[in-house]
């Protein structure tokens, strides 16, 4: 299956830009806003990135916050880092579309532009336990499994 991110079907033509990586030893996959947005305060807002992620059955691809961001801004991640599973990928509910959960902690709307560099992501490799025999399938998006 390889590892390559793809814009997801609601955001073809839409000027979306695939992730890159700064420098030639940067960890991070840039993630940029889909969309202009605001982030009003003491509030989550799910950025779109118009992005899914393909990888290897063995791997996630953690989101982190840009340091940018979050110091010229009293922003993080809701959910501190975030998880792409390897199965969220083309799911039936939201193709696997990559949302990211930020919360603004101060008392002033955060304007997010189209294009701009929100987070990066890191793929990772993931051990099993000896005895693991899970076989479920993943259905939907984001909350789906844990209801
Ligand atoms: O910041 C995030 C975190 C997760 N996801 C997507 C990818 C992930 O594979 C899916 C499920 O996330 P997670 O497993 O962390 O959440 P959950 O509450 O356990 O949901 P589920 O029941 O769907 O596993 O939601 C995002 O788009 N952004």
């Amino acid at each position: 299956m390889g590892r390559r991110f793809e814009v997801i079907s609601d955001y073809q033509n839409k000027n979306i830009r695939l992730p890159r990586r700064k420098t030639r030893l940067s960890a991070g996959y840039d993630l940029e806003a889909a969309e202009d947005i605001v982030l009003e305060p003491k509030k989550v807002t799910f950025i779109p990135t118009g992005l899914k992620v393909y990888m290897e059955q063995d791997e996630v691809l953690q989101i982190f916050i840009r340091s940018g961001l979050s110091s010229r801004n009293a922003v993080s991640l809701i959910n501190g880092t975030g998880i792409i599973d390897a199965d969220y990928v083309d799911n039936p509910q939201n193709e696997g579309h990559i949302l990211i959960p930020v919360f603004n902690h101060g008392d002033e709307p955060i304007h997010i532009r189209k294009g701009q560099a929100v987070a990066q992501g890191i793929f990772i490799k993931y051990l099993l336990t000896d005895d693991d025999q899970t076989g479920e399938q993943r259905q939907g998006g984001f909350g789906s499994t844990g209801q």
